[in-house]
């Protein structure tokens, strides 16, 4: 964080900040239905909120390095390239855990948007600058990839889409759904980490997520998606009663062994673009 204060600092070190900040802010939140925190390791056995803060520590320097390709103009490749080399540190540090594989991918490239556009203009030109200077190279590489993935036996099993359509069409569900959620829940006075609450929610209730569809075929996915509606109509986390209901939807996640992997990616890169809009406020 100490970048971000530091008048001198470059705009490249100040995102890379920004990005461990949302990271963190991302491993904190609770509850989050199935997934990692500190107050537990949700459905997961093979890693806690140790092996993500050594994942986070692992990526320093990452994101900055991606907000200087954007500012040279970089091509897709070379940013393929950082992703690679990040996500094999990833894994080393944590013995090979797959902590931030769709965070390394979806808010490297939104660092990437960011280095390369004025920060004030807002999160939706950073995700629309994602979409028009890699979308259509982001989706000739899947076509070409291997297919060994979680993500890639889910296209051939359901014909889902994932992570490359959700970043090449410039992060809807994070534009249209996650960012006014967590906006409005900030304006009605929830704190930092209820108003991220509320956003994974927004996520969870219209994201086809891989890890779910892998895990658990589209009952889980289905499942989930009432779930997070369920809880929004019922007035969310500021409601009476709505912690309790997302810390129940949360226990129902995890005697499941359910896990939406995705909608955490996507809720990493909101609260990058919330922090980037408090560091740089608009006209
Ligand atoms: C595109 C990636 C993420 C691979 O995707 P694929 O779907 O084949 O594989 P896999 O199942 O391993 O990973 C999917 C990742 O996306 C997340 N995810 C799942 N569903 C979704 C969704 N609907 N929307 C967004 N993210 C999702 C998951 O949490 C998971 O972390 C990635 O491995 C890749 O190509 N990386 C390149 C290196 C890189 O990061 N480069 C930097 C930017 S170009
Ligand atoms: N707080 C979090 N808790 C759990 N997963 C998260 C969290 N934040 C992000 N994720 C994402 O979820 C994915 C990990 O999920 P998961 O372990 O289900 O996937 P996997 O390693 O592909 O599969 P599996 O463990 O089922 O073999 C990572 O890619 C990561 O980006």
């Amino acid at each position: 964080m100490l970048a971000l204060l530091r008048p001198g600092a470059s705009a490249a070190s100040r995102i890379d900040a920004l990005a461990a900040a949302a990271l963190a802010d991302e491993l904190a939140c609770y509850p989050k239905p199935g997934l990692v925190s500190p107050v537990d390791s949700g459905s997961h056995a093979d890693m806690d909120a140790a092996t993500f803060r050594a994942s986070i520590a692992a990526l320093a320097g990452y994101f900055g390095a991606m907000a200087e390709a954007g500012a040279e103009g970089a091509a897709f490749p070379a940013l393929n390239a950082l992703g690679r080399a990040a996500e094999a540190r990833m894994l080393a540090a944590t013995g090979g855990v797959n902590t931030h594989r769709g965070a390394v991918f979806s808010l490297g490239l939104a660092a990437a948007a960011a280095g390369g556009s004025a920060p004030e203009r807002g999160a939706a030109a950073i995700c629309r600058t994602v979409a028009d200077r890699w979308g259509a190279d982001i989706l000739a590489a899947g076509r070409l990839a291997e297919q060994r993935t979680h993500g890639a036996a889910v296209r051939a099993r359901y014909g889902a889409p994932g992570a490359r359509e959700e970043a090449a069409a410039g992060f809807p569900t994070v534009i249209g759904h996650a960012l006014p959620a967590f906006r409005m829940a900030r304006r009605a006075g929830a704190s930092r980490n209820d108003a991220l609450v509320q956003a994974l929610f927004a996520i969870l209730s219209v994201l086809e997520d891989n890890n779910l569809l892998y895990r658990g075929g589209p009952a889980a996915l289905g499942r989930a998606q009432r779930r997070a509606l369920n809880f929004l109509a019922s007035g969310g986390i500021l409601a009476r009663g709505g912690r309790a209901l997302a810390v129940a939807i949360h226990r129902a996640f995890v005697a499941e062994r359910m896990s939406p992997g995705g909608a955490a990616d996507l809720l990493a890169l909101t609260a990058f673009l919330a922090r980037v809009e408090e560091a740089h406020p608009g006209p």
